[in-house]
């Protein structure tokens, strides 16, 4: 019988007087994936903030090998431990992957790092993790997946033995997810008690030893992963069963919504054609960081590429340029909610209302105006917050992801470009993004998916194209074509 090495007793935690956790009592143990899973706002972050010591609880105690921790700081935390590997990276980009790793902690003789050593140490830290990165490599060169690796391999040296991981595969193609998830089950195999926190159902369940499930800031099931299944887990996170089926679609209308041709931007997109009729969802498929996140720059106006055409509804956009973008219709939603999404700092209406304002040309508003525009939207978006109207980064991921998709879909587009539209969203608010871009295409708006997800493309699109080293490999009706075949197909080229 293992011993746990971090107990969480009987912990609360209120904002403004509401109950973000309530009594909430966890054990987790050496050599063990334990999944953290819940709703949007369930309290998971909140949880998780608590054990690495960026919250104290109002109530309620942490031990740590038997230790009672009073006043855990992260420094702290860190000391005993437990270390986190935030959403965000948090690796100085332009250092290399051994000075990150080292960082705080160079072999030194007085003023003289010792940078053979540090390379050595570090490298050893990548390779004892099965982890194949040259440790002279350039963070910022790297992959989303590698620099999360990277930040692992970091916090293990640093004697991290609760490691917890949020959402760590959020929109990583299928092969940097399947990287991430065999990293998991090593540091499982060294002893790490692994805290693991993902939406991702099926992926929960493979990787998983021990579960537990939040739901209104109260554990609402926890036991072996072996002992439930998908349906149990939906029931137990929502209270309900949950349906996300395709609708069948009527025939998109012949016009085109938006049209690329020829677009080529560095190594991210190389001759790129694509057509969107209106009323059609085209998907875009590949590793993250290929084309996906450059067709966003691109689209947006945010970046001029180096040459090729974009048309919204037979008209050319000018390229380079976001007034352009915005006057042809086009909305363009980012994947990257927290760098270009949302103003942190202004409310969930000011957020909301933002681009509507915009487009108007309104500067100024009244507050009681704005809660009364902005109500329609939060409610179409289900936008769920403990306090009323609190700053945006107070929101949970997914209730931010939803301000984000509320703030552009809620102005009337002709054309739209979602890039991972679901990022970080619960199973349930999933199923209702979904219902809202299938009713999109009941408008006759041309939507463009720039996905990481094959699950998400399943479910939405109606044609999918490939790509890999900026290049259109293939293309399929995602009604002639399964699940599988289409990873197949992303990962190795065409079928
Ligand atoms: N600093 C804060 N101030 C006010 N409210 C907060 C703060 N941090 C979290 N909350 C609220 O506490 C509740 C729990 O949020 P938390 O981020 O823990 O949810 P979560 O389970 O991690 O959700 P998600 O899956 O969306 O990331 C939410 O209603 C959130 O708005």
């Amino acid at each position: 019988m293992k011993t746990p090495v971090l107990r969480v007793l009987g912990v609360s935690k209120s904002f403004g007087g509401a109950a973000a956790l309530r009594d909430v009592s966890v054990e987790f143990l050496p050599g063990e994936v334990h999944a953290l899973m819940g709703m949007n706002g369930a309290g998971k972050s909140t949880l998780v903030q608590i054990i690495s010591g960026a919250l104290n609880p109002d109530a309620g105690l942490l031990e740590v090998d038997g230790h009672t921790q009073s006043h855990l700081t992260p420094r702290r935390a860190r000391k005993v431990g437990i270390s986190c590997v935030p959403q965000r990276r948090e690796l100085v980009m332009t250092l290399t992957v051994a000075e990150n790793i080292m960082l705080g902690d160079l072999p030194a003789s007085g003023s003289m790092v010792h940078w053979n050593r540090v390379r050595a140490t570090a490298q050893r830290a990548l390779t004892d993790l099965g982890i194949a990165i040259d440790a002279d490599a350039v963070a910022g060169d790297l992959t989303v997946a590698e620099q999360t690796m990277v930040e692992v391999a970091r916090e293990v040296r640093r004697g991290g033995k609760v490691l917890i991981l949020d959402e760590p595969t959020a929109c990583l193609g299928p092969e940097a997810a399947a990287q991430i998830r065999e990293l998991v089950l090593r540091l499982r195999d060294n002893g790490v008690a692994v805290v693991f926190i993902s939406h991702h159902i099926s992926e929960v369940l493979h990787l998983a030893d021990r579960i537990t499930v939040l739901r209104d800031g109260q554990v609402t099931w926890a036991g072996l992963a072996k002992e439930t299944d998908e349906k149990g887990l939906v029931r137990d996170m929502v209270g309900r069963d949950v349906v996300s089926r395709r609708p069948v679609r009527p025939a998109g209308s012949p016009d085109v919504g938006i049209s690329i041709r020829r677009l080529c931007d560095g190594r991210f997109l190389d001759r790129f054609d694509i057509d969107v009729r209106r009323g059609e969802i085209v998907a875009v498929l590949g590793p993250a960081g290929d084309a996906q996140s450059r067709l966003f720059d691109l689209l947006s106006g945010r970046r001029r590429p180096d040459s090729g055409t974009v048309s919204i509804s037979g008209r050319p956009v000018r390229p380079g340029r976001i007034a352009h973008s915005l006057a042809s219709g086009l909305r363009c939603v980012t994947g990257d909610r927290r760098r270009l999404g949302l103003i942190p700092g202004l409310t969930i209406d000011e957020n909301v209302l933002l681009a509507q304002d915009r487009l108007d040309g309104r500067r100024l508003h009244r507050w009681g105006r704005l809660a009364e525009r902005a109500a329609p939207l939060r409610d179409d978006y289900r936008v769920v917050s403990l306090v009323r109207n609190p700053p945006v980064e107070q929101l949970s991921g997914g209730n931010q992801q939803k301000v984000l998709l509320a703030k552009w879909l809620g102005t009337a587009p002709s054309a739209v470009l979602l890039e991972d539209p679901t990022n970080g969203v619960d199973v349930a608010a999933m199923a209702e993004i979904h219902s809202l871009v299938d009713g999109l295409t009941g408008q006759g708006v041309a939507v463009l998916l720039a996905s990481s997800s094959a699950e998400e493309v399943m479910r939405l699109a109606d044609r999918v194209v490939v790509v890999r080293d900026g290049r259109r490999i293939a293309e399929y009706q995602v009604d002639r074509i399964t699940r599988d075949e289409l990873i197949a197909a992303t990962l190795g080229g065409a079928l």
